[in-house]
């Protein structure tokens, strides 16, 4: 079934999350390599004010990653798909635990792909192994890592994602720091929207729609929870845009 584009935003009576890659940004072959421009940070800064403060960032990244994208912004953010958070603006972040050594993994794994266009993004707690550049690597990459998986505890779990896979714990899921936001003083008793691009996404969309919210999937290209869709990055900016006022 076609999903429908979401409808305007009206009323100032809504919370809105933010995916950033696939999403906000179009995807680059390195993740340091995405780029934001300054109408970006102006239109986010603006829709933190037309909500009244109720957004925040909800991401695989790190914060730390997200706020180098944005800098000046220190958005709320929920970091690497949850593990850690910045509850409010240019507040403190409070950091992910790391429940497994990974360091060694990722040692072996950059050792397999020396030299061949694949990056190992070493996260804390979470592993991931880009194969954007070199598409072909994608099967060997996840076969390490499910080998890997055996040698982790088991509240560590493989997630594909978009042109490469991580290694993460479970706890990790978009959908449980959404509905931490939601319980928070400048969020309770709005409606959540949340746009988002991965299958990573998939929890927050259930989340939304258990709150009765709005969930947006940007470029849809097969079964998702949510109720709307957008078609690409800059279909998601103009929607945005049109909501700021
Ligand atoms: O949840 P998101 O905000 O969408 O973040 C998901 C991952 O995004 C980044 O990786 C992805 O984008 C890179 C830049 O376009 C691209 O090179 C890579 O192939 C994508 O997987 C980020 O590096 C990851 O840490 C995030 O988990
Ligand atoms: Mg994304």
């Amino acid at each position: 079934m076609d999903l429908l584009p979401p409808p305007d935003l009206d009323g100032p009576n809504w919370a809105l999350f933010l995916d950033i890659d696939g999403t906000l940004v179009e995807h680059a072959p390195h993740p340091d390599a995405v780029v934001v421009d300054a109408d970006l940070r102006i239109l986010l800064a603006a829709l933190q004010e037309r909500f009244d403060g109720a957004l925040a960032l909800v991401t695989g990244r790190s914060v730390a990653a997200a706020d180098r994208l944005f800098a000046p912004l220190e958005l709320r953010a929920a970091g690497l798909y949850g593990l850690e958070h910045r509850l409010e603006p240019g507040g403190p972040v409070e950091p992910a635990k790391e429940p497994a050594d990974i360091a060694a993994l990722a040692d072996e794994i950059e050792v397999e792909f020396a030299g061949r266009n694949v990056h190992v993004e070493r996260k804390g707690p979470i592993l991931a192994i880009h194969t954007r550049a070199a598409p072909d690597l994608l099967d060997r990459a996840i076969q390490l890592v499910e080998q890997a998986l055996t040698r982790l505890p088991p509240n560590y779990r493989l997630l594909p994602g978009n042109a490469g896979v991580e290694l993460m714990p479970l706890e990790a899921v978009k959908g449980a720091a959404i509905r931490r936001f939601m319980r928070m003083e400048d969020f309770r008793g709005r409606r959540p929207v949340f746009l988002g691009d991965d299958t990573s996404d998939e929890t927050g969309f259930e989340a939304i729609n258990e709150a009765d919210g709005i969930s947006i999937r940007v470029k849809p290209n097969g079964a998702t929870l949510a109720g709307h869709a957008l078609a690409d990055v800059a279909a998601t900016l103009e929607w945005l845009r049109r909501q700021r006022r």
